[in-house]
């Protein structure tokens, strides 16, 4: 899956961004941008309170100099008052609409079925760049304002300066080509950045994976620091390389922009000289002229910056308009109205199934013809590699085929409505997540719905942990249940690997009757009588889920002491099925599995 990350228009870009302010906060959406108007008119108006008291000091008249100054003064005070209101909408803008930008990306990050965008590499850089420059997205606003303020600045002076000559149009026109260069050069800007995403991406991973607990183990005994810094000094070169090539290249034309729009400057400076000279200008006029020169020099120069943050920004809201059409669509991705069957009854069918993950040379696995009848209990086993994992992940719809057919119960998974199926399924893997909560909460996760309601979860808790023999973890808890997890919060307590594990298998035996139940290695930390013990247990309630939903239990181990009690036995050789029947016919038939399970046995002899 290659669908790129594309660039979602500049248009869009900016509809998307105001319909978000608004939705976020109308008053201080409304209120930013008025008062930001507001603010640039009284700036404009003080080369008129000028000129006035210009003229009345020529022509003797105090009225006129008392006029155009108390106007000066009052035009200030009402532009701090607009500037102070401004900035106190703006940020409140700001904070409204960020929050409100990494809910939505939250939201579809979690909505999308399937894992495929979580793993490509180019979205993974997308992702990252969008969380690490949540500066420039939550300055898109404020930025929008700010341009605002510059184009009613802009437009209010060219109206002046026309009513004094005509021929002072052309300063502000004198502008667009230092503007134009703004355009090209946020576009290098953000093609560097997007050329420095991978680097960035490996000097964030060096940091995380050495102050990581895992990690700074491994460092510290493998003494990894020099040679993890210089990877890290590595990527950063890079970083400074790509993106000082491209300043270089936007200081050059920025340059060029500006000497055109000087050159304009003194030219028109000396066409008012020559005005004044010839009685065709007042001097009251010449120094509105000069203030309002002045201004469009200060905006030439302010206006090229703020074009190109707006721009740099935009491009930040650009990324996050794309992340949201993308995750979007994926969400969509597996809506459909065919619903999962209540019951199975036949079971799961995969036919000529192959899958391959990106930008790999083989495929993990290929033409696989199975049966998971419903009611059976099916364990796959094969070699590090072997595809035992994706097979899973391609059971849950977190993948979808390459090549052939999954169904269930005749009825097409592509078909199907995806996230009805996988609300069917429960799982524990062995790189489970570790949720930071209460040991309740962690382990009701399995049925979140139990969370929301009035209903006490304990007792559901309490016989989950009986399904995965891990009764045991509760009495080195200081609170039971209400015990908070992760040593870094308030009375939190840190868990070993194995005991994470139980929890996560408690959680998978939340749901009360699973059409599928996936275990994938959730129990390879755990010592293999508690892992036989725990099958034992699964065994009596799936022996009872059998006869009600038809349940199909799929199990990954490495353990042959558990593998054998399975109904059937998959193995799984470079993605292809080498073999399958229960433990008996494999031992009798005296190829893969019985080598395989004669080495563990004899190790264990
Ligand atoms: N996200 C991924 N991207 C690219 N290749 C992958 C990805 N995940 C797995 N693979 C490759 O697919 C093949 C099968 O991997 P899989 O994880 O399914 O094997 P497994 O049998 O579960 O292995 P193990 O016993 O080590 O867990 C391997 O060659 C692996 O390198």
């Amino acid at each position: 899956m290659t669908e790129n990350a594309a660039s979602a228009g500049r248009w869009r870009v900016v509809t998307t961004m105001l319909r978000l302010a608004w939705q976020a906060d109308r008053a201080a959406a409304v209120l930013a941008f008025v008062l930001a108007g507001l603010q640039a008119l009284t700036l404009a108006s003080f080369g008129l309170w000028l000129k006035l008291v210009v003229d009345g000091i020529q022509t003797g008249n105090p009225l006129t100099v008392v006029a155009g100054a108390a106007g000066g003064v009052i035009s200030i005070a009402i532009n701090v008052s607009f500037a102070y209101g401004g900035q106190r909408a703006q940020s409140r803008l700001r904070d409204h609409t960020r929050y409100m930008m990494n809910a939505q990306i939250l939201n579809l990050v979690g909505a999308a079925p399937t894992l495929e965008l979580h793993e490509s590499p180019q979205h993974l850089n997308e992702l990252s760049a969008f969380q690490r420059e949540g500066h420039q997205l939550s300055q898109v606003l404020p930025r929008m304002v700010e341009l605002c303020t510059v184009t009613v600045q802009i437009i209010t002076t060219a109206v002046l300066m026309v009513l004094v000559n005509p021929l002072l149009l052309a300063l502000p026109l004198f502008a667009v080509p230092s503007l134009l260069v703004s355009f090209k050069t946020s576009r290098i800007m953000r093609d560097s950045g997007r050329r420095a995403a991978t680097p960035a991406r490996l000097a964030e991973h060096l940091v995380e994976v050495t102050a990581a607990p895992g990690g700074a183990k491994e460092v510290r005994l493998f003494r990894l620091q020099a040679e993890l810094l210089s990877r890290f000094h590595q990527a950063h070169y890079q970083i400074r390389r790509l993106n000082g090539q491209a300043q270089l290249h936007v200081a050059a034309l920025s340059l060029a922009g500006r000497l055109v729009f000087i050159a304009a400057y003194v030219a028109s400076i000396a066409l008012v000289v020559r005005l004044v000279a010839d009685g065709e200008a007042s001097i009251g006029e010449a120094a509105l002229i000069a203030v309002l020169a002045g201004q469009v020099l200060g905006l030439v120069s302010g206006s090229s910056e703020v074009l190109q943050l707006t721009i740099r920004s935009l491009v930040a809201a650009d990324r996050f308009v794309s992340l949201q059409d993308l995750f979007g669509r994926a969400a969509q991705q597996g809506h459909s109205t065919r619903p999962v069957p209540l019951r199975l009854r036949r079971g799961i069918t995969l036919s000529d199934v192959s899958y391959q993950y990106d930008n790999t040379a083989h495929p993990a696995l290929e033409k696989i013809h199975l049966d998971l009848p419903a009611g059976s209990t099916v364990a796959i086993v094969g070699e590090n590699g072997a595809g035992k994992s994706t097979l899973v992940k391609l059971l849950a719809g977190l993948y979808s085929p390459t090549h052939g057919t999954i169904t269930i119960d005749e009825e097409d998974l592509a078909s199907v409505d995806l996230a009805q199926w996988q609300d069917r399924i429960s799982a524990a893997f062995q790189d489970h997540a570790r949720f930071e909560l209460l040991v309740r909460e962690t382990i009701a996760l399995g049925d979140v719905q139990l969370l929301s309601g009035d209903a006490d979860p304990d007792a559901r808790v309490l016989e989950a942990l009986d399904r995965a023999a891990a009764t045991d973890v509760l009495s080195a808890l200081p609170h039971g249940l209400g015990t908070q997890l992760g040593s870094g919060w308030p009375a939190g307590v840190d868990l070993s690997g194995g005991q994470w594990q139980k929890l996560a298998i408690a959680r998978a035996m939340m749901c009360p009757a699973p059409a599928l139940l996936l275990l994938d290695e959730p129990s390879a930390a755990l010592d293999p009588e508690t892992e036989h013990r725990l099958f034992e247990a699964w065994t009596q309630v799936a022996q009872e889920l059998r006869e009600r939903v038809g349940s199909i239990t799929v199990l990954v181990s490495h353990r042959f002491s558990t593998v054998r009690m399975a109904d059937r036995i998959v193995v799984l050789r470079n993605g292809t099925i080498a073999e399958q029947g229960s433990h008996e016919e494999l031992v009798r038939k005296n190829g893969l599995y019985a080598e395989l399970f004669n080495l563990q046995a004899a190790a264990y002899r």
